[in-house]
């Protein structure tokens, strides 16, 4: 079999670099030979998978954090738009949240899952938007895309990162916490499969495969990876305080019946601004945040083999 892995050595603040001759060996003793190469930036994973599955690699592993997981999963898309769906993915996860691989259930060495050879489809998210330069883009997701607040904390924390000045974790509270200082919920008009609509002061509204972000955070405990839809978790404007007073239940998924939070379940996903301010929305997408509203986000029921 040919495979190609993806490894980011900066992911987990360097301790992915660290652990690679480890991880490499142990690979290599599983599933036998196998090419690999790091990635050098933003972007750089997209570029090397897709560069791999166009070589025929039948497997394309991903060894690094969340960032570097969505990337290589957008290097399965053909020129016309197409989820490649003859060659399967993996992910050791080595990054600093690893909120992906917490919707994947207990595995207690992933090397081994991979080495096992079981399979099983999952969903994707595809997600059509404004990029900063104000031109039409698309990207699929693979855990967890959504607007306002989250998409705010994004940008806030790579703005921090690009300083260099805290280590990761430090830099990730700093920035979240300044990202909730400044919000200000906006109104937006949720389209939910052509047939219901929705208009509301919005703080956050996560659109999910996955059920984790943020590091942890359970906001869509009822989300499942092959379900065929997505779980869409809308958080109200509010007092910040009592926002902050809550965010608690968030992390034990208790949220859901909470008077700020709606809950939907859908398959095809319109969100726009309707904000008279013109304020932009940011966009989160696999905690990244390339654009913003107005964006379309729809499920790809199936569209990759991953090897768990
Ligand atoms: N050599 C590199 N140097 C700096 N940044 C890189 C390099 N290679 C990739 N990147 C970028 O690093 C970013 C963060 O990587 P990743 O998300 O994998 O790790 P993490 O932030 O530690 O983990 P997590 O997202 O799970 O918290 C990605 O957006 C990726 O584009």
């Amino acid at each position: 079999m040919s495979v190609f892995v993806v490894v980011n050595p900066r992911a987990g603040s360097g301790r992915t670099g660290r652990r690679w001759p480890d991880i490499a060996a142990a690979l290599s003793g599983g599933i036998g030979p196998f090419d690999h190469a790091f990635t050098t930036g933003r972007g750089h994973a997209t570029r090397l998978a897709r560069q791999a599955v166009e070589a025929g690699a039948e497997l394309i592993i991903a060894v690094g954090g969340d960032g570097t997981i969505s990337e290589a999963v957008n290097g399965f898309v053909t020129d016309d738009g197409a989820v490649r769906r003859d060659c399967t993915f993996a992910v050791i996860s080595a990054g600093t949240g690893a909120d992906f691989v917490r919707s994947l259930g207990p595995s207690p060495d992933p090397l081994r899952g991979i080495a096992s050879g079981k399979r099983r489809r999952i969903d994707l998210g595809r997600v059509t938007y404004v990029d900063d330069n104000g031109n039409p883009a698309s990207r699929l997701f693979i855990n967890i895309a959504g607007m306002g607040l989250s998409g705010e904390v994004d940008r806030a924390v790579n703005a921090e990162r690009m300083t260099g000045l805290l280590p990761g974790k430090a830099a990730y509270y700093i920035a979240t916490l300044g990202a909730l200082l400044r919000h200000r919920s906006r109104t937006v008009r949720l389209t939910i499969d052509d047939r219901e609509q929705l208009t509301v002061d919005l703080s956050m509204a996560a659109i999910a495969n996955g059920q984790y972000f943020g590091g942890g955070m359970h906001v869509a405990p009822k989300a499942r990876l092959d379900s065929g839809e997505f779980q869409i978790v809308i958080l109200r404007g509010g007092a910040k305080l009592a926002l902050a007073r809550d965010l608690r239940q968030v992390y034990r998924g208790a949220h859901l019946d909470h008077p700020m939070i709606l809950a939907r379940t859908g398959r095809h996903i319109v969100a726009e601004t309707v904000d008279q301010t013109g304020v932009k929305v940011p966009l989160d997408i696999d905690g990244e945040s390339p654009g913003c509203l107005k964006a379309t986000f729809e499920i790809l029921p199936g569209a990759l083999l991953l090897r768990q």
